[in-house]
């Protein structure tokens, strides 16, 4: 799996924000507005950590779902590009990846 499935979930988000559609789960985040999509943040952060606790790795994995979905809720909102996470994600990885390189290379000299 590649990065498709969070681009695509990202843009039917966006898509929702700009174009209400009834019935939406997610307009009515959007119309109930940030403080209770915050809420929400709260309530599955609080889940995933309950099922992780409890070793519940399939409740576990639907719980992170519900937390990445509120979570692009959230951006969404804040007007938070989902470019902005991955390039700060991979900026990370580089530099990380590079000072623990450094390190190898101090240890072999
Ligand atoms: N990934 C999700 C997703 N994950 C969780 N949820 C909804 O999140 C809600 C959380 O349930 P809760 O019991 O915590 O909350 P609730 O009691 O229903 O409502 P409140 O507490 O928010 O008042 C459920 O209604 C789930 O359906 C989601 N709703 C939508 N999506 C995605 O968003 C797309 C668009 O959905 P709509 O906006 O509904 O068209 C969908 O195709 C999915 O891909």
């Amino acid at each position: 799996m590649n990065d498709t499935v969070l681009r695509d979930l990202y843009q039917v988000v966006l898509n929702r924000k700009s174009d209400p559609q009834e019935g939406s789960y997610t307009c009515y985040l959007f119309d109930k507005g940030l403080d209770k999509i915050l809420k929400k943040v709260g309530e599955e952060c609080s889940e995933t950590i309950i099922a992780a606790k409890n070793g519940k790795q399939e409740e576990t994995v639907g719980e992170i779902s519900d937390l990445i979905y509120h979570l692009m809720v959230m951006m969404a909102d804040q007007n938070i590009p989902l470019d902005a996470v991955l390039s700060e994600l991979e900026r990370r990885s580089h530099k990380i990846g590079n000072l623990k390189q450094m390190k190898t290379v101090d240890h072999e000299t």
